[in-house]
């Protein structure tokens, strides 16, 4: 499915709302992105379209991947990263080509009064290097016409085959993907082996994934909108201040730049930005983790669900339900949490009746089911998220689990209780 195929079943199903008057690109369209929190649609802003919210939903991916809202994490665990991909000759993308590159053409917007300047919020950098390649987004920040600063977080792929083209004082060929079928974008912020997410974007769609070469190597899926560049081995520039998923702004670090060479886009293209600390980036970070946890946790006792809740960014904060099958399996499953998810901060591990997209449920389980002293466990000097305001400088912090499962031999007294039909 296009992009655009995307936006019109939007449309058709009555979920996007479309703004027609002229909006400004600094902080008035990433305003009213906000506050609609529903797929946006602007026509006009300096007279080009742009569109904000895509996958701004659980529903908007259950409905994408054509499975119930509880069901998208037993969906995306299900899934191998081995569906077909096909190189083709030429692309839609390539109706009009720009060499003389100027960033501040397109709709690249400013989100927050302390920004460092516009991003580029939802482009998926597909890069090759040694015959690797890679597809994930970071955040971009616009540090000159044909400029880009770019937040390559260790150890992400990204990071490292820029690392391994430094060593070697080479630039690392890379193309910012905007507007491809949102499935491919989705897969570009998996944790899949390697090289992999065109292929695990291939298996989630249930059909090929066409790419085609731009001029400097990379190959890309169709899209809206390709920038294609190199990132310099050396070159470094503050990045920042930028709002992230905890909706605080971020540390500025020095980070490489992208030298855009040149712009190939659809006739009227339609930009893609995802609003920082909105919905559609919590779960484009938080939802590829979610399987990564239900996976780890299977192996350690019966998982039945994973959440990476709202109130927690979709990042630091999960909720694991499980079929306890053995006393201890709570604090197994948490263990395996921390280390499939290695950001996560605080945990919640409950029973099969406990709804885990009920946050009133969850605390009902941590108000009845939790001894502090026997349930809760502290682990001090761990990984944690760059993101975390509360980590420390080294990046460590402290972790908290808590064991909010029923005690198996004494079950029946933390039994809800029912009212007879
Ligand atoms: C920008 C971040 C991640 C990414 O690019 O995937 C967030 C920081 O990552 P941490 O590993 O939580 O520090
Ligand atoms: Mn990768």
């Amino acid at each position: 499915m296009s992009f655009r195929d995307f936006i019109d079943h939007l449309r058709t199903s009555g979920r996007l709302v479309e703004v027609t008057e002229p909006v400004s690109k600094v902080f008035e369209a990433p305003r009213l992105a906000k506050k609609s929190n529903a797929p946006i649609l602007f026509h006009d802003i300096d007279g080009q379209k742009a569109i904000m919210n895509l996958l701004g939903s659980r529903d908007e991916l259950a409905d994408m991947f054509g499975v119930p809202k509880d069901g998208i994490i037993q969906r995306l665990s299900d899934i191998r990263p081995d569906g077909e991909v096909k190189i083709v000759n030429t692309s839609p993308t390539m109706e009009v080509i720009e060499n003389d590159v100027d960033l501040s053409k397109l709709p690249l917007m400013t989100h927050f009064e302390k920004d460092g300047g516009p991003y580029i919020t939802a482009g998926v950098v597909v890069s090759e290097y040694g015959g690797m390649m890679n597809a994930s987004i970071h955040r971009l920040m616009v540090v000159g016409k044909n400029k880009l600063a770019a937040r390559l977080v260790p150890p992400r792929h990204s990071f490292v085959l820029h690392k391994k083209a430094a060593e070697n004082n080479e630039p690392l060929p890379v193309a910012i993907v905007l507007g491809a079928d949102p499935v491919i974008t989705f897969a570009s912020t998996t944790r899949v082996p390697a090289g992999k997410e065109f292929e695990y974007a291939a298996a989630l769609r249930g059909a090929p994934v066409e790419l085609f070469e731009c001029e400097n190597g990379v190959k890309v899926p169709h899209a809206e909108i390709i920038l294609e560049g190199y990132v310099d081995p050396t070159e470094r520039v503050d990045e920042g201040p930028f709002v992230d998923i905890t909706g605080t702004y971020d540390l500025v670090r020095k980070e490489p730049v992208i030298t855009i060479t040149k712009i190939m886009h659809r006739k009227d293209p339609i930009y893609h930005g995802i609003l920082p600390a909105g919905a559609e980036h919590l779960l484009m970070m938080g939802v590829p983790y979610e399987p990564k946890i239900y996976n780890a946790v299977a192996e350690v006792t019966t998982v039945k669900n994973v959440v990476l809740t709202e109130g927690g960014c979709c990042y630091l904060h999960a909720v694991v339900q499980i079929e306890k099958q053995t006393e201890g399996d709570a604090k197994n499953a948490i263990m395996a949490a921390f280390a499939a998810h290695t950001s996560l901060k605080h945990v919640v591990i409950v029973d099969e009746d406990i709804d885990i997209f009920n946050m009133m449920d969850v605390e009902f389980a941590i108000a009845t089911r939790v001894k502090a002293d026997l349930d809760v466990m502290i682990i001090p000097n761990v990984r944690g998220s760059s993101l975390d305001p509360r980590g420390s400088p080294d990046g460590t912090t402290t972790k908290m689990g808590i064991d909010a499962t029923k005690v198996l031999a004494e079950k029946e007294i933390f039994e809800r209780a029912k009212m007879p039909e």
